[in-house]
């Protein structure tokens, strides 16, 4: 399998060199590169054979915005090579510090929840960096108040970590490991309200003093149950993103909290609108953010190896634990394509899947699973032409795949024009080779996507 690896390498090489015109534009010094090709060196195994492709395409339109960039590791976890193979043979075990962040609208419960990972008998030591718009630090004086558990409280008060205060987050991350490094397990973040995720998560892979030394845990949201709605509803002017929506559109895991605030249909049917933004988070129901410790932290969302938990076929699932309650999961309605092709409504065991086309312009989830196997360099071009004219509406994008000539199912993750794929584990014999790919974002044609991804099998 390790020569292989080498046959992606080439194939995503040579569509790298027929995108040329497009290519080059962003790694000289005519558009600031906020996006630099770097080397994806998370290791699958010990005795993995890696190689890996990135590259930046430019596209002109949006240049001014972001470059265009395209990453894929492949490795193969079946062949070790000899000494004197000029493919790397061991790749050193990722110890980079975890980190996640905290996000949800205003006053959703993310201090509560901080405070209540902060004082859980957990043993990790935990740095937390707290950003607040304004010069008085309320919440950071609310936690640190109660935070006998944190190893560090740093706080970031003059704007907001998506924009201003960026660099800042930056600057605080890499002076607290150079600082503290060996002395805390993980870092959690949490966002202002009004934070829009996109840009916190791109630092994270964008950044070389962040993605060194720190790797994206996962997205934590939280959502007020009883006024969340009011929010998801405004109709923003053109342009302008809707906090709330986003933060659910990133989420890894939803903290639906303040249940004690509403009935149980008014719970059930804002269940129905997040799974419509977003099928892949887990979600679960608290009062004052009273989750388990690993619901939230060490959950892998951004990690390739564990992406399957969050591309299940039937979308988003609800955690059941602490809370005794009485729902149903019939209902939900999110874009769900399978092998299958209808257009109606319809129910199968007990789920209730859409399979009509929405031009909502808003903010939704398409989900697509068959059997059959991938033509990988098809793949690569229609994912590369998508992410080239879609990416500022595709937030969000996980996937299981069966590639052709492949033993292992390849694993790939993407916010918006950031992608990553590698081959996870070999296929069972006794499994179906099923692909299972979700993207979120905005104005999605579920029946487009759903061609375009079928019209790369083989
Ligand atoms: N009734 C009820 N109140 C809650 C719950 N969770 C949090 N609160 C309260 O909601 C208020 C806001 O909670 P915070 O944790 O400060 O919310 P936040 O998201 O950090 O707020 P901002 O930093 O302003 O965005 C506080 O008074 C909390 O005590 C809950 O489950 N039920």
């Amino acid at each position: 399998m390790a020569s292989f690896s080498i046959d992606i390498a080439t194939t995503f090489m040579g569509l790298a060199k027929r995108q040329t015109p497009h290519l080059h534009g962003l790694r000289t010094a005519v558009f600031p590169c906020l996006w630099k090709t770097r080397k994806f060196r998370r290791p699958i195994c010990s005795t993995t054979s890696s190689s890996r492709i990135s590259f930046t395409i430019n596209n002109s339109a949006k240049a001014n915005r972001f470059s265009r960039r395209f990453s894929v590791s492949a490795t193969s976890t079946s062949t070790p090579q000899s000494e004197e193979s000029d493919v790397l043979t061991k790749v050193p075990p990722d110890n980079r510090i975890p980190a996640t962040i905290i996000t949800g609208f205003l006053g959703s419960g993310k201090t509560t929840l901080l405070n209540h990972i902060l004082t859980a008998d957990h043993g990790k030591r935990i740095a937390v960096i707290e950003n607040e718009y304004g010069e008085v630090d309320i919440d950071g004086s609310l936690v640190a108040a109660k935070a006998a558990g944190a190893e560090e409280i740093m706080m970031l008060n003059n704007g907001c970590l998506c924009c201003t205060v960026r660099g800042d987050l930056v600057r605080m991350i890499a002076e607290l490991v150079s600082r503290k490094k060996g002395k805390f397990d993980h870092i959690v973040i949490e966002t202002t309200g009004l934070a829009n995720p996109a840009p916190i998560i791109q630092t994270f892979y964008a950044e070389d003093q962040v993605f060194n030394d720190v790797k994206l845990d996962g997205v934590v949201t939280l959502v007020d149950s009883k006024h969340v709605g009011l929010h998801l509803d405004e109709t923003k002017p053109k342009g302008v993103v809707n906090e709330a929506v986003e933060q659910i559109a990133y989420a890894d895991r939803i903290i639906i909290n303040k249940t004690d605030l509403v009935g149980e249909s008014e719970v059930s049917s804002l269940i129905q609108r997040i799974r419509n933004i977003n099928s892949m988070a887990h979600l679960k129901r608290t009062q004052f953010g009273k989750v388990d410790l690993d619901y939230v932290l060490g959950i892998g969302g951004f990690d390739l190896e564990r992406i399957e938990s969050s591309v299940g076929a039937e979308g988003s699932k609800e955690d059941h634990s602490s809370h005794s309650h009485d729902h149903d999961h019939h209902d939900h309605d999110h874009h769900h394509h399978h092998d299958h092709e209808h257009d109606h409504k319809h129910e199968h065991l007990d789920h209730h899947h859409s399979h009509d086309h929405t031009h909502d312009p808003g903010v939704s989830s398409v989900s697509i699973v068959c059997e059959g196997t991938l033509d990988l360099e098809k793949a690569n071009m229609w994912l590369g032409t998508l992410l080239i004219e879609r990416s500022d509406d595709i937030y969000r994008m996980k996937g299981l795949l069966s590639v052709q000539g492949m033993d292992e199912r390849f694993v790939f993750q993407g916010v918006h024009d950031i992608f990553q794929g590698s081959p996870d584990r070999p296929w069972r014999s006794d499994e179906p080779r099923t692909n299972k790919i979700v993207f979120i974002g905005k104005n999605l044609d579920g029946k487009e996507l759903e061609e375009g991804f079928k019209a790369c099998l083989t």
